[in-house]
């Protein structure tokens, strides 16, 4: 393990994931898995739990052996309110065991999903709009679900890590590892125990996403102790060579997740989207729970309101914007934004406070972009152009990302559906380019502010990536003005 001492508490980035501790959470931020769970998600639960799997399993609208399941016939809620058993009592048994529980978790989360949205699902293949999901989640799933949330930290609703993407996979064959083509889901809703569905490719891409998160931790890491080391007197030529080289490795990194994004097209048809999402979304903010949903038994019997499964609960960006502590505007779509960081798992939200805290204390942005003083000699300025280049280039890689995200918005949701909301509840038109538009006015910020000092601007690469950018800004806003007018929708 490493341990790096700041005056921001210290924080313990994995070296060794240690996928055998099981007195461990499931997750832990480490340099070889990134932000995945530590070990490959558990996929057989104790005996005790017979019920639960026998109820998932029958539960998809295609089962895995291709047989339509509950879901297809809208026979899932008859089923749970009828016959299945409340087994919390068994837990306390494994409540040692946390990655065991962070599958307990997983498995009581799709059920809670599919009970509460079972009803629209059935509207939605009528072709009417989702009406109300049931508005009460009965005591055979409130409860479990509530004790294992509790014992994992997750919220008592499906999250996107601890649940739905990075902690529901398996190795087809154990000894071919993780690769796409190796990976099968654990459980789904729709067609998704179908590596070939679109639920299936939604949901593998993610995992392949993060599974290259990994040496974006290091990468991330490394800047950091750089800039710690620099911070304690002028940047000698070693130490912002080193530093430019952790911020190369970040935009290779970067480049490397981009580029398993861009699969998303061929893994999962945008047509498909909208008839498995039903079951992801969310209490807060969506019609189909307008006053909340009650966790019968718990919490005073109070309506319960949690934002839906959603990509916006990963970590890779997160860590980018604090990292480059990215301004955003402040504005109610940002406060969404920061809602969103509490839905992941603890150590996740630990490690981006870490990094926003550390980054700030280090005064990481005016360190890297020379900000503060002028270089001592040709050498550091070069070194420097190198150093603003290289920050350009990874706002360029959260851009890329970002941008690519709205091209899914609007081909798999936009041009698909009326629903105004995804499934974590953010407005569907105007959130992503929120922040959009804020890393595009980074880019012109840094650029503006560091050009000028450089004979040939910040060089070629640099360059070139804010012509295109400066190009992709005015597109982006005659599409969401578009959309805005097509709709009704302020912009925002
Ligand atoms: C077909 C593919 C995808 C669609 C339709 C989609 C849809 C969405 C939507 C609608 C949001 C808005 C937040 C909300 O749910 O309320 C969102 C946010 C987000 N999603 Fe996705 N997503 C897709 C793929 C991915 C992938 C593969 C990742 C990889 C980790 C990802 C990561 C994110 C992130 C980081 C955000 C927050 C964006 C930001 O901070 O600006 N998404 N997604």
């Amino acid at each position: 393990m490493g341990s790096l001492s700041t005056s921001t508490p210290p924080f313990e980035v994995l070296t060794d994931a240690r996928p055998d501790d099981n007195s461990l959470p499931a997750f832990l931020v480490s340099t070889t898995r990134g932000f995945l769970p530590r070990a490959d998600p558990i996929v057989t639960l104790p005996k005790e739990f017979d019920p639960l799997e026998s109820i998932l399993q029958r539960m998809p609208v295609k089962t895995l052996s291709g047989e339509p399941g509950l879901l297809a016939h809208g026979k899932l809620g008859d089923e749970v309110d009828s016959s299945f058993p409340d087994l919390t009592d068994h837990m306390d048994l494994y409540k040692d065991n946390l990655p065991l529980m962070n599958a307990l978790y997983r498995d009581y989360s799709f059920l809670a999903s599919a009970y509460l949205l079972e009803p629209c699902h059935l509207r939605f293949l009528k072709g009417e709009s989702y009406g109300l999901g049931r508005q009460t989640l009965p005591k055979n799933i409130a409860r479990p679900i509530a004790r294992c949330a509790e014992i994992t930290g997750f919220m008592p609703f499906m999250e996107y890590a601890g649940s739905y993407a990075l902690y529901n996979y398996r190795l087809e064959d154990p000894s071919k590892g993780l690769e796409y083509d190796n990976i099968r889901l654990i459980r789904a809703f729709e067609h998704g125990l179908d590596p070939t569905s679109s639920e299936a490719g939604f949901v593998l891409v993610h995992i392949d996403m993060v599974r290259n998160s990994g040496p974006l931790v290091a990468a991330t890491v490394r800047c950091l102790e750089e800039a710690s080391k620099a911070s304690s007197g002028p940047a000698s030529i070693e130490q912002r060579k080193s530093f430019n080289e952790g911020l190369s490795e970040i935009v290779t990194s970067m480049k490397k997740i981009n580029a398993v994004m861009e699969t998303m097209w061929g893994k999962s048809r945008p047509r498909d989207y909208t008839s498995f999402r039903t079951f992801i979304f969310g209490i807060t903010a969506q019609s189909m729970f307008p006053n909340g949903v009650i966790y019968e038994g718990l919490y005073d019997n109070k309506p319960m309101s949690f934002r839906g499964e959603s990509g916006a609960n990963d970590s890779m960006v997160p860590l980018m914007d604090n990292f480059l502590q990215m301004p955003m505007p402040d504005t109610p779509l940002t406060a969404i934004l920061n809602d969103f960081r509490e839905y992941r798992p603890s150590n996740h939200k630990t490690f981006l406070q870490y990094v926003k805290g550390r980054s700030q204390e280090l005064d990481l942005k005016n360190y890297a972009l020379g900000y503060k003083g002028e270089p001592e000699s040709e050498e550091h300025k070069e070194l420097l152009r190198q150093s603003r280049s290289l920050w350009i280039q990874i706002l360029n890689e959260v851009r890329d990302f970002r941008w690519r995200h709205w091209c899914f918005a609007r081909e798999y949701i936009l041009k698909q559906t009326s629903h105004p909301t995804a499934t974590g509840g953010s407005p569907i038109v105007t959130w992503l380019p929120n922040q959009l538009e804020a890393v595009l006015a980074e880019m012109v910020d840094v650029h503006d502010r560091t050009k000028g000092q450089h004979q040939n601007g910040l060089g070629k690469v640099a360059e070139e990536i804010m012509e295109a950018a400066l190009r992709q800004r005015d597109t982006l806003r005659k599409e969401v003005d578009k959309f805005c007018a097509e709709r009704g929708v302020a912009r925002g």
